[in-house]
């Protein structure tokens, strides 16, 4: 069952649209970021779920109860939200401010606390490691300090749901990590529901179960890290456009910022690759897919994948297997329908020599050849008898042969063929 629910939620503020029509539910005990551009309604979801904007339309239900309708005590048992200023100005010490956790029971603030809740105070101050600071004052604390008192409080609520609105602003790395370290702690070991905005995306990734993604007040996408964040909504929203590399065993990604090379409609592109040679050249890519095509591959290889991934003409053998006659002369015909053949920086053996005299065939048929790297071959030939070099230097000879030694490189050559 869900426990937070969103219906339908509009937000305006005067009568401009803040947040558009919303609908998600949020799973009991999940890690969910919140990502976005500036000005795409983090904050104001963090705040209307936390009850503190009145929404235009719709509601949000808390195990089925409209939270703007809630008793104050009920949420606060309920919902902790940690403010994005931290840095609030006060003579307390820690331990006073982790003891306000318990206060909302009360009918009135600084009434004796019970031994039950100076149990809950000592057990919330030890699972965020300050029980050391107990007596500090609060405002001289570190970034990193002040956060964890913070999450004590939380704790000392006995709140079931955390919302946090950029947990991390202002703390150095390491305090970042350490911050969204015993966030997921917290999460694993207690089930606290993590509701975060979070700036950084890589911390966001590597820490949630689910993200939802927003973008002009709505939710633009939602799911796991590596649904979400991918080229194309990283291109739509945040106007990046860049190439994103996925560890799937780390939930890590990198993200490289590239100038991609556009494929006009006059050039057809076939690439000869295997191995994973092809992966950053076919990705350097945009435009019309149609116009390019890459052979011959093994099926399930790097480069194999990323032109499914692309929807690209792939021709393709079974895994590990040689190439056969028929793939070969595949291979020919896409070479025959192109202007320009890039060969890329793959080692050549008896099982795909065959691409290599591909690439002979298409100097022969007068295509202008694009090779991938320098004329250091000798390292990438493992035929017996070294009969991969032969063909390659035999290339190399040819006169619209050009060596790409980098992307500069081989923008110039296509440019040169538009
Ligand atoms: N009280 C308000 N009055 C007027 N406009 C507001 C108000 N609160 C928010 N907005 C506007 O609503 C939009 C969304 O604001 P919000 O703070 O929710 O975005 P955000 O995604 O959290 O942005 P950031 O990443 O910059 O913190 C912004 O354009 C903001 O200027």
């Amino acid at each position: 069952m869900g426990e937070i629910i969103i219906k339908d939620l509009t937000v305006e503020v005067n009568s401009l649209k803040i947040l558009d029509d919303l609908n998600f539910t949020f799973e009991k005990g999940k890690f969910y970021s919140i990502i976005g551009p500036n000005g795409s309604g983090k904050t104001t979801l963090i705040k209307s779920l936390g009850g503190l904007i009145k929404p235009k339309r719709g509601e949000i239900l808390v195990y089925n109860e409209n939270i703007h309708l809630m008793d104050g005590k009920k949420r606060a048992g309920i919902i902790a939200m940690l403010p994005q200023n931290i840095h609030i100005d006060t003579s307390f010490t820690v331990k006073e401010i982790v003891e306000m956790g318990r206060y909302y029971q009360k009918p009135y603030i600084f009434q004796n606390l019970t031994k039950e809740d100076q149990n809950i105070i000592k057990w919330a101050m030890e699972q965020v490691k300050v029980e050391e600071l107990a007596n500090r004052q609060y405002n001289p604390l570190s970034g990193g300090e002040k956060q964890r008192v913070l999450l004590a409080r939380a704790l000392s609520q006995r709140a079931e749901i955390f919302l946090l609105d950029e947990p991390t602003a202002n703390l150095d790395i390491n305090y970042q990590l350490e911050i969204l370290k015993l966030l997921d702690e917290l999460n694993k070991k207690f089930g606290i529901t993590i509701i975060a905005v979070l700036h950084d995306l890589q911390l966001a990734a590597k820490f949630s179960d689910e993200i939802l993604l927003m973008n002009n007040g709505r939710i633009y996408k939602h799911g796991v890290p590596s649904d979400v964040i991918t080229k194309d909504t990283i291109k739509e929203v945040f106007k990046i456009t860049s190439n994103i590399y996925w560890d799937s065993f780390t939930n890590d990604f990198t993200i490289k910022a590239v100038d991609l090379l556009s494929i006009d409609d006059k050039i057809k592109i076939h690439v000869i690759a295997g191995g994973g040679s092809g992966v950053h050249i076919l990705e350097l890519f945009e435009g019309n897919y149609n116009n390019l095509s890459l052979g011959v591959v093994n099926r399930e290889d790097l480069d194999w994948k990323k032109g499914k991934e692309l929807n690209i003409k792939v021709v393709e053998i079974p895994p590990y297997s040689s190439i056969d006659l028929i793939s070969h002369q595949e291979n020919l015909r896409l070479i025959d329908e192109a202007n320009l053949v890039i060969l890329c920086n793959t080692p050549f053996g008896h099982g795909n020599i065959r691409n290599l005299e591909a690439v002979q065939y298409a100097l022969n048929k007068g295509k202008k050849i694009i090779v991938i790297g320098d004329e250091n071959f000798q390292q990438r030939d493992f035929t017996k008898d070294k009969g991969a070099i032969k063909i390659f230097n035999n290339i190399i000879k040819g006169q619209k042969v050009y060596f790409a030694r980098n992307v500069n490189e081989l923008r110039n050559y296509l440019k040169g063929e538009e």
